[in-house]
């Protein structure tokens, strides 16, 4: 079988790049990858790690997810334009109260997580639609199903992911095209580490003191401790990615967390939408009591608990 060639998003750090790595390294050599970036100057990790893989089964190339002429030069530099996989991985993270950040630092999470996959798909999509072959695999989030507590424009942006790719799924069925979204929980990557680090230097002057200290004392107090005992590494990540571009009829959604999945499920088993916001609200009171709740290793609520603790917040 050909080799099927794969372009892939901000690989030069985390989840992109243990992707590029595992797919450039394939026994079988069944990918020819292009791992992109849309600064150069941070190749060299992505370089190290490809070793001899590099200008054999992986090639790294310039593209930034908000310039369009970027993505187009990028594109019209692959042979014949041909992308069989196209994994939309570029994002980044926002966290703390709404009255703390400005329109501008929403604008660039939407311009990045939302306008960065619409960018992509309007260059690539065109082609694979005339050859009717092509998988388009986004890197969403759990909270492309379910917000979470001061993530109010992170979440937003991976709904509106969700929503582009549920509608844009039925046209594709009719050019025989696939798309899966791909759901992590917690990753440990620099994702993380600059998410926290803004998070600890924000000036929460324009917060009322109820919600500053329900950010610093219940959010960023337990952040690093979520992710230390729910996250998934990026090569954990990476593998389920792969999985599901080999797979023969890959699966619309795909979470990687079954820690996390608990959690998820709560959003179906209530039409009415209250039961996770309730377990959200009652569970991060208990924070400040016993640290992250975490039951048999899963993020999952005592609710035996509840009575006892929710009160904090009153
Ligand atoms: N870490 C986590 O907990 C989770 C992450 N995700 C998602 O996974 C994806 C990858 O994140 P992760 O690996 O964790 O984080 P990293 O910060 O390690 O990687 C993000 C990558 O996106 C790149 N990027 C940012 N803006 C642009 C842009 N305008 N054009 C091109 N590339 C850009 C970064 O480049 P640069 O180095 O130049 O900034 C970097 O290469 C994101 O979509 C994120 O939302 C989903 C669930 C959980
Ligand atoms: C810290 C913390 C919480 C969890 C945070 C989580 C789970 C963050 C996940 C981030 C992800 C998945 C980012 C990328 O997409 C809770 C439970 C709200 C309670 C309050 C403290």
């Amino acid at each position: 079988m050909a080799r099927r060639n794969v372009l892939i998003t901000g690989c030069s750090s985390g989840i992109g790049l243990a992707l590029a790595i595992k797919m450039a390294k394939d026994e079988q050599e069944r990918f020819k990858v292009y791992a992109t970036m849309r600064n150069l100057a941070k190749k060299d990790a992505l370089e190290e790690a490809a070793g001899h893989n590099l200008g054999k089964t992986l090639e790294i190339k310039q593209l930034d997810v908000c310039d369009e002429q970027s993505i187009k030069t990028c594109v019209n530099s692959i042979p014949d334009r041909r992308i069989d996989v196209l994994v939309s991985n570029a994002g980044m993270g926002l966290i703390g109260p709404i009255e703390c950040q400005t329109i501008d630092e929403m604008k660039t999470v939407m311009d990045t997580n939302f306008f960065g996959l619409v960018r992509l798909l309007k260059e690539i999509l065109p082609d694979m639609k005339k050859r009717k072959s092509g998988h388009i695999v986004i890197i969403s989030s759990v909270m492309g199903i379910q917000g979470i507590l001061f993530n109010d424009v992170y979440a937003a942006s991976k709904f509106a992911v969700e929503g582009f790719c549920e509608s844009l799924a039925i046209q594709a069925l009719k050019f025989k095209l696939q798309l899966s979204l791909i759901e992590p929980g917690p990753v440990v990557t620099e994702f993380e580490r600059k998410v926290f680090e803004d998070g600890m230097k924000m000036d929460l002057s324009a917060a009322d003191e109820e919600t500053a200290d329900m950010f610093t004392n219940i959010y960023l107090k337990n952040y690093k401790q979520i992710f230390q005992s729910l996250g998934q590494s990026a090569e954990e990540v990476a593998e389920h990615t792969v999985k599901i571009i080999l797979a023969e009829n890959p699966p619309f959604r795909h979470q990687t967390n079954t820690l996390y999945t608990p959690m998820t499920t709560l959003k179906y088993a209530d039409p009415n939408g209250d039961l996770p916001i309730d377990i959200f609200y009652k569970m991060s009171p208990l924070f400040i009591h016993q640290g992250p709740v975490l039951h048999q290793g899963c993020l999952l609520p005592s609710f035996t608990s509840f009575p006892d603790v929710s009160p904090a917040w009153d």
